[in-house]
């Protein structure tokens, strides 16, 4: 970046649950070809609006997107990450009570993985740490 030219990248919050079962399954999803990172797997959530706290963000997401009236998130770590087009920060929340069924509703392909089964090489890089720790736990 030099010092003449504007500010051009941009700043987003993301809110992302782990939506955890009782048999340790995490409820994941494929995000669309055309969409940043498409074709990677995600764990369902999305961007904090103006006036959101990051947790009413991800109770909204995840309605949204799977369904279900998440209760009592709880935080399990924060993260930063740099894309060459923007600038990205991270709160991943574990999510194992909920009210109904999630699904993948607006058509996106999903799966419940196994924890310890979960592979970083089919997630975004920014999911890598947290990937790393949730298979750490397993073990
Ligand atoms: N939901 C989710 N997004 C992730 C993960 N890892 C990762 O790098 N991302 C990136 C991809 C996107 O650039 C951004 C999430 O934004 P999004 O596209 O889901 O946003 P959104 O649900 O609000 O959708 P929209 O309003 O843009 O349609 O974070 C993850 O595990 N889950
Ligand atoms: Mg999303």
């Amino acid at each position: 970046m030099s010092l003449g030219e504007p500010v051009t990248m941009n700043l987003m919050t993301i809110a992302v649950g782990i939506i955890r079962n009782a048999q340790h399954e995490i409820f994941i999803a494929q995000r669309p070809e055309h969409t940043h990172m498409g074709g990677f797997w995600e764990f369902p959530g999305g961007k904090v609006e103006k006036g959101e706290t990051p947790e009413q963000a991800l109770i909204r997401e995840l309605r949204e997107e799977t369904g279900i009236e998440a209760e009592h998130p709880e935080l399990l770590s924060t993260s930063q990450h740099h894309f060459p087009d923007r600038e990205m920060a991270f709160y991943f929340y574990l999510v194992e009570h909920w009210q109904g069924t999630p699904y993948g509703n607006e058509g996106q392909p999903v799966r419940w993985c196994p924890q310890e089964e979960l592979d970083a090489s089919e997630f975004p890089p920014a999911n890598a740490a947290i990937i790393r720790q949730l298979i750490a736990a397993t073990s």
